[in-house]
C-alpha cells in the first residue's frame, strides 16, 4: 500500500491525526496530498508532515488511489456531487470517515458504483494508538479491503463490522469515546485540587492513572471488572468512592449517553442522507 497516493479531502482535526499517524508509521508523505479551503492548514500541514497540498478538492481526486472524505458530515452531499464526475473518471477506492452518513447516500452523491469503506477512525490515531470500525460495501475487492485496513491499521487497531447500522455504535464507542475518557480526566483533577492537591500534581496523576490503567487493561488477560476489584481492596478507599458512583448510576448514565451518541449518529443519517 505504500505506494498509493492518498488524497485527503478536508484537513481538520481528524485528517490531520490520520496524517500524523501515517506519517510516523513511515507512509511516504509525498504519497499523500491534502485539500481545504484554508492554504494556511495546508501549509502547515506540509511544513509538519512534508505531504503535498492539493490546488483544490478535484486536484485531490486526480491524483488519487485512495480519496479520503474528511469533511463535516453536514457537507458532504455538496462535496460528493461536486466530484462525482472526477470520481468516476479516476475511480479511487473512497474512505469515508463520516459520521452517520450511509454508503448508499454516498454512493448515489458519487454517481454509483464505486468502492467505498466507510470507516470511524478517533483522534488517537495521531499517536497510532487509534481504533477504528470498519465496513465495506458490496462493490469492495478483498484488496482494497486490505487497503483500506491497512491505511487504518497503520494508525492503530481496525475491526470490521459486517452490519454498517453498527457503524453508528462504533461511532458512539471509539469514535466519540476519546471525549469521555477526557471528561473522567478533567472531572478527576478537579475533584483532586478541591481536595487541596497542587494542580500540576493532580493532572500528572491523573493522567498517568488514565495511562497506567489502559494499559493494564491492553495487557493483562483479565478483563476490566476483575482489574477493578482487585483495586478494591474491601473497606478501603475505592470501595467507597465506587459505591458513590454506583448511586449516581454512572453505568446508567453512560448507557444513556452511548445511547443518545447513536441515536444522533442515525439522526445525521436521515437528516444529511437522501430518503
Ligand atoms: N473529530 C473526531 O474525533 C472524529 C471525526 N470524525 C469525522 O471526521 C470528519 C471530519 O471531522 P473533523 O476533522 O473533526 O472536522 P474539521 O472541521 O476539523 O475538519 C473538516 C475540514 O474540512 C474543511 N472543509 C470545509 N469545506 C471544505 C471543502 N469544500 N472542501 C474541502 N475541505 C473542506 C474544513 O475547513 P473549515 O474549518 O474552514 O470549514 C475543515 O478543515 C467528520 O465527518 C467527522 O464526523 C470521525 C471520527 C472522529
Ligand atoms: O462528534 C462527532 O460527531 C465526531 C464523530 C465521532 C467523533 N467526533
Amino acid at each position: 500500500m505504500k505506494n498509493k497516493m492518498i488524497a485527503f479531502i478536508g484537513s481538520g482535526n481528524m485528517a490531520t491525526s490520520l496524517i500524523a499517524g501515517l506519517v510516523a508509521d513511515g507512509y511516504n508523505p509525498k504519497k499523500i496530498i491534502a485539500s481545504d479551503p484554508d492554504s494556511e492548514k495546508l501549509a502547515d500541514l506540509s511544513a509538519r508532515f512534508g505531504i503535498l497540498s492539493a490546488q483544490n478538492n478535484h486536484a485531490a481526486v486526480k491524483q488519487a488511489d485512495v480519496l479520503v472524505l474528511a469533511v463535516k458530515p453536514q457537507i458532504l452531499k455538496t462535496i460528493c456531487c461536486d466530484l462525482a464526475d472526477a470520481v468516476q473518471q479516476q475511480q479511487p477506492l473512497v474512505v469515508s470517515i463520516a459520521a452517520g452518513i450511509r454508503e448508499k447516500d454516498m454512493q448515489q452523491w458519487l454517481g454509483g458504483d464505486i468502492a467505498l469503506v466507510r470507516t470511524m477512525p478517533n483522534t488517537p490515531a495521531m499517536l497510532q494508538a487509534g481504533a477504528t470500525a470498519l465496513h465495506a460495501g458490496l462493490g469492495v475487492s478483498d484488496d482494497q479491503r486490505d487497503l483500506a485496513e491497512s491505511i487504518l491499521r497503520a494508525v492503530g487497531l481496525t475491526r470490521w463490522v459486517d452490519n454498517e447500522d453498527l457503524m453508528d455504535v462504533a461511532t458512539a464507542l471509539s469514535g466519540s469515546g476519546p471525549a469521555y475518557f477526557f471528561l473522567v480526566m478533567e472531572a478527576m483533577e478537579a475533584a483532586a485540587i478541591d481536595n487541596g492537591l497542587p494542580a500540576d500534581t493532580a493532572r500528572l496523576l491523573t493522567i498517568q492513572t488514565a495511562l497506567g490503567a489502559a494499559r493494564m487493561a491492553i495487557e493483562s488477560s483479565d478483563g476490566p471488572a476483575t482489574l477493578r476489584k482487585k483495586v478494591t481492596s474491601p473497606g478501603g478507599t475505592t470501595e467507597r468512592a465506587l459505591e458513590i458512583l454506583e448511586q449516581g448510576n454512572l453505568k446508567a448514565l453512560f448507557s444513556e449517553a452511548l445511547t443518545g451518541a447513536r441515536q444522533r449518529s442515525e439522526e445525521l443519517s436521515e437528516l444529511l442522507g437522501n430518503h
